[in-house]
């Protein structure tokens, strides 16, 4: 899956800002951020749902609707979509019998984990168990990509547990997973890759460990002649996690930020320097549920 340049705009409001992603075959990315960071909008383009409105989006070569007319995309939605009087295994059957070419049903039962509560009725099923429903009917397809926008939300600690060890089982056998989430320890525990995105644009792209160490650096900020060089060099220091030029300014995310400043003072012509504890700006903050307000706004 590739994107490139992916813009969203809905009139005045830029939902996302500029998303430059590649996700390999088989890889479980988190897409990590707060509520109104351009998550969903950035699902719905790859689902084929809406169009960028600038960049374009790719999926094993081929536009959203055409990759999602092959049966190489799936979505896992958080609601609807359930008959509440079927069972587990019709509700599965009835699915597969509108797709040609469709898994077997037993198949996708045993996948998602659901087996064992194929005779239960869907209203009687936890909202644990419907999720994982709704991943087996996703699976029906065979999809190369599966993609799920906050898939656990209001589920407890078992059901999220069982619904993502289905989910990373799945995965094992090569299916690229794209998540949507608030939650870093979800991102985390489940995820090969976070890739955390605050108003419309990818802040950071890692591991769990990686992401981690970014919120608990801090941030070291200064003007300098030479920007790009300066940046290259803080690159190549031990502990530095991340290093943005913006303008004039160089800013490294870095465990040791002493040590940075300490090399911006003697070695540079660096001056109004600024550190700053947690780094990634709002995003970690955010992520606790208090979006900037101003998005905030702009959604009300
Ligand atoms: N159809 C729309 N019309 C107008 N604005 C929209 C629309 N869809 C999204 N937005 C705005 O775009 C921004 C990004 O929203 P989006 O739903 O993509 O974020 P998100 O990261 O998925 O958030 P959440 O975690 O709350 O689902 C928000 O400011 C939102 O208000």
């Amino acid at each position: 899956m590739r994107l490139s340049g992916v813009r969203k705009q809905f009139g005045s409001v830029i939902a996302v800002d500029g998303i430059d992603l590649t996700v390999q075959q088989g890889e479980v990315v988190a897409f990590l951020g707060p509520n109104g960071a351009g998550k969903t909008s950035t699902i719905d383009m790859v689902l084929g749902l809406s169009r960028p409105t600038a960049g374009s989006v790719e999926v094993l070569g081929l536009e959203p609707r055409a990759a999602i007319a092959r049966g190489l995309i799936s979505a896992v939605m958080q609601t609807g979509g359930l008959l509440k009087d079927l069972s587990v295994r019709e509700t599965v059957a009835y699915t597969a019998s509108l797709f040609p070419g469709a898994a077997p049903v037993e198949e996708v039962l045993e996948r998602a984990g659901i087996s064992a509560i194929a005779d239960r009725k869907v209203g009687k099923c936890s909202g644990g168990e419907q999720q994982r429903l709704r991943f087996a009917m996703a699976l029906l397809p065979d999809p190369a990509l599966l993609l799920l926008d906050e898939p656990t939300t209001g589920m407890d600690v078992e059901g999220r547990r069982s619904f993502w060890s289905a989910i990373r089982q799945d995965a094992e056998r090569g299916r690229t997973v794209l998540f949507a989430t608030h939650y870093l320890e979800e991102a985390d525990q489940y995820a090969d890759r976070i890739v955390l995105v605050s108003h419309g644009r990818v802040v950071a792209d890692g591991s769990g460990s990686e992401i981690k160490a970014l919120s608990s650096g801090r941030t070291v900020r200064a003007t300098v002649g030479d920007a790009t060089a300066v940046a290259d060099d803080l690159r190549r220091m031990a502990g530095v996690d991340g290093v943005e030029v913006r303008g004039d300014a160089v800013i490294a995310h870095a465990k040791d930020s002493d040590a940075v400043a300490r090399h911006l003072l003697t070695s540079t012509d660096a001056r109004d320097l600024e550190i700053t504890a947690k780094g990634i700006e709002e995003a970690f903050l955010s992520l606790t549920g208090d979006a900037a307000p101003a998005r905030e706004e702009a959604r009300a």
